[in-house]
């Protein structure tokens, strides 16, 4: 199976599909393991399927329901980060684009050594294949967290490997169908210093990487309840998984106000960087701000 560009399946479409063509479409979620797509298929008979994240929990409850040696099969399924298999360009396509992505395709000797050497120290203390997800991940936070993990129980790896590889899974069903429609972004502004919602505060939205035009995708203003006039700052296929910026125009905002600000203002713009993992879901992702501190949280 190949993820790169083909365009996402609609989840409506995997309802009519046969087993082999359900597993030909998700199987590769679970590295070299069709038989979690093919227990679903099985266990979900009329195979209705209303979201990623429903068929992303049934396939992660045949993994857990799994014996034993089915799991450690699961885990030794997989290759090794920058292996033999990874020079020898005999890789999955999803394999191959994670550790792309994380730029192990480009270490440098001395680098490519730390890997084997890594590789080998794991296998050798646990029995089985180191397993962190990397499409997020760099060279630095891969040998990084060997080094911590080398720390553990082998119990404790063994159960860690399987949520990297129910992690992996939830990736790479987010590059292969298309989400329902449930997920959207909106925002609030609390001032603080005043303890009342923050009128007519300028906002803009930025998507700096992801699915989806990168750039300024919304310029929004507050509303005497903090919110913004628009509702919704994202819905839809525009609400996607990605990297996104809201910036606040904290300081002009408290300049209208007419806060007691220094002539130049200790807070001018809050930038707010945060990621959208599910794009199913609703995102709230506020800010409580004075003329000298700010925070945000993931609200509801
Ligand atoms: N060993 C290991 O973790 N391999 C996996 N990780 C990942 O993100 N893709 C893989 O193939």
């Amino acid at each position: 199976m190949s993820s790169s560009p083909s365009p996402p399946l609609s989840l409506s479409s995997l309802s009519g599909l046969s087993e082999e063509s359900f597993v030909a479409a998700v199987g590769g979620v679970y590295e070299n393991s069709p038989w979690v797509a093919s227990a679903v298929f099985t266990n979900l008979k009329p195979l209705s399927i209303t979201s990623i994240a429903s068929l992303h929990a049934a396939m992660k409850e045949v993994v857990e329901t799994a014996e034993e040696r089915k799991k450690l099969e699961l885990i030794n399924s997989h290759p090794d980060l920058a292996g033999k298999a990874a020079l020898a360009d005999e890789l999955t396509e999803e394999s191959k684009e994670e550790q792309s992505k994380a730029g192990l395709n480009s270490l440098t000797k001395e680098e490519l050594e730390q890997f084997t050497k890594m590789n080998e120290k794991y296998k050798s203390k646990f029995g089985f294949v180191f397993i962190l997800a990397v499409r997020n991940a760099t060279k630095y936070t891969i040998l990084k967290s060997f080094e911590a993990r080398l720390k553990n129980t082998r119990m404790k790896e063994f159960e860690e490997c399987i949520t990297q590889i129910h992690k992996i899974a939830w990736m790479r069903l987010l590059t292969i169908l298309e989400p329902a429609d449930t997920g959207f972004l909106t925002c609030h502004v609390l001032d603080t210093a005043s303890g009342k919602p923050a009128n007519d505060m300028d906002i803009t939205l930025e998507r700096l990487s992801g699915t989806g035009p990168l750039g300024v995708i919304g310029s929004f203003v507050t509303n005497s309840d903090g919110r913004l006039t628009s509702g919704r700052a994202l819905t839809g296929k525009d609400f996607s998984v990605g990297i996104y910026k809201w910036t606040f125009e904290v300081g002009d905002y408290f300049a209208k106000e007419g806060a007691k600000l220094a002539g130049t203002p200790f807070l001018t713009s809050v930038p707010l960087v945060f990621g959208i993992d599910d794009p199913e879901d609703h995102y709230h992702v506020p800010l409580l701000c004075s003329p000298y501190g700010y925070s945000t949280y993931r609200g509801s």
